[in-house]
């Protein structure tokens, strides 16, 4: 592979600092600044060949087009549904992610949101920092016996159902692409979602958000669930339909929602948020030293790499979902179960 010439890299979100280190250690010179407005960002664009970002920064059709010498954008995480590849691979703009480096974090985060509905933790401190003492209104439900529904068995997905097996939990799930045998030698019941529905106590949500996983709980979907049923979704906002969850909630026929991720970031409308059947988080799913220093790290070290040459491609597996996935995301990572897509 040619090397590609990257001087300058501007770094417009909390990234872990190890990230600017590596670049500067390789020679590159870096910019740290964050939260900066749309408008500004255009302006400063221009004057860099590389761009690291996380989800918070939207680099739009207009962001890529008046940046005349970027190169590499850099997504120090997994999605990047918060670039538009297309645009910058009409530009000839590599866009890389470190899909594995937050999987451990993202998974334990959804764990913990599982067992913050199984016994309501957020609530009972929340009444107690207000003074109370109330052992009855916290009545919980043991996960030991339970079924937990996957939808989405990619690295996150496997990794939940592995904990929430040591809980005593049944696991089922449906992918589209995980070979069931592969499904099944985690644990999980590989099986449709038409199957999946009317079974769980609980579902969680793994899939990236695409047209096709967009509102996949809609109300019709809460409809085939058993009545009660509480969901979890640490992927992205919008996989559930956050307008049929709150007619869930409301009706009773959701029991609980947990959420790290929200259609519009930070959600304007508080309707789910302050439900008080709903535990949520500011996305927080990467949001751990470890996840975040393997993000910078690697994400730095793939940059450097292309400016050297090397051949990511002969270094990562490749595990292509298309329509999802564009035609210059290159995805590296810590355990080498990457996506890598090069047509
Ligand atoms: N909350 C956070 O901070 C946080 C952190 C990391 C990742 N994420 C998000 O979590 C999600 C999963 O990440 P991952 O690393 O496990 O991704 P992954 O690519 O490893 O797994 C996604 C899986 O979803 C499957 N899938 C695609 N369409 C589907 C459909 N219609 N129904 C069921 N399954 C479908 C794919 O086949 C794949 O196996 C992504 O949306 C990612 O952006 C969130
Ligand atoms: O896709 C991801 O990696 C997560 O949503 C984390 O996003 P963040 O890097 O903005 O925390």
């Amino acid at each position: 592979m040619a090397p590609i010439r990257v001087q300058s890299v501007l770094i417009s979100e909390s990234v872990d600092p190890r990230c600017r280190s590596i670049l500067e250690e390789n020679g590159i010179r870096v910019t740290e600044k964050h939260n900066m407005k749309k408008d500004e960002l255009i302006a400063e664009i221009k004057d860099y060949d590389g761009l690291v970002v996380r989800s918070a920064t939207k680099v739009t059709s207009d962001i890529i087009n008046a940046a005349s010498n970027l190169k590499i954008i850099g997504r120090a995480g997994t999605g990047v549904d918060n670039v538009d590849v297309d645009a910058a691979t009409k530009k000839g703009i590599i866009v890389m992610n470190t899909p594995s480096g937050n999987t451990i974090s993202a998974a334990e985060l959804t764990c913990a949101l599982i067992m913050s509905l199984s016994r309501h933790v957020p609530q009972a401190v929340m009444s107690m920092k207000a003074g109370n003492w109330d052992r009855k209104k916290f009545m919980g439900a043991e996960l030991y016996g339970k079924v937990l529904g996957i939808v989405g068995l990619g690295r996150i997905g496997k990794e939940v159902a592995s904990r929430m097996q040591s809980f005593g939990m049944r696991t089922i799930g449906y992918d589209p692409i995980t070979p069931p045998e592969v499904a099944t030698s985690w644990g999980v019941e590989p099986m449709s979602l038409e199957q999946l529905w009317p079974q769980c106590d609980y579902i969680t949500v793994h899939t990236p958000l695409m047209p096709s996983t967009v509102g996949l709980l809609n109300d019709e979907t809460f409809a085939k669930c058993k009545k009660g049923v509480k969901v979890v979704n640490c992927a992205r906002g919008g996989i559930i339909d956050e307008a049929a969850l709150l007619r869930a909630l409301e009706s009773g026929q959701c029991g609980g929602a947990g959420l790290d991720v929200f259609i519009e970031e930070p959600p304007k409308d508080r309707s789910l948020v302050n439900h008080p059947n709903v535990v949520s988080c500011p996305h927080l799913g990467a949001s751990t030293k470890e996840a975040q220093a393997r993000c910078g790290q690697d994400i730095a070290q793939q940059i450097v790499d292309m400016v050297n040459g090397k051949n990511l491609v002969g270094a990562v597996s490749c595990s292509v979902f298309r329509g999802h996935m564009q035609t210059n995301l290159i995805s590296s990572g810590s355990d080498q179960q990457n996506n890598i897509i090069m047509t």
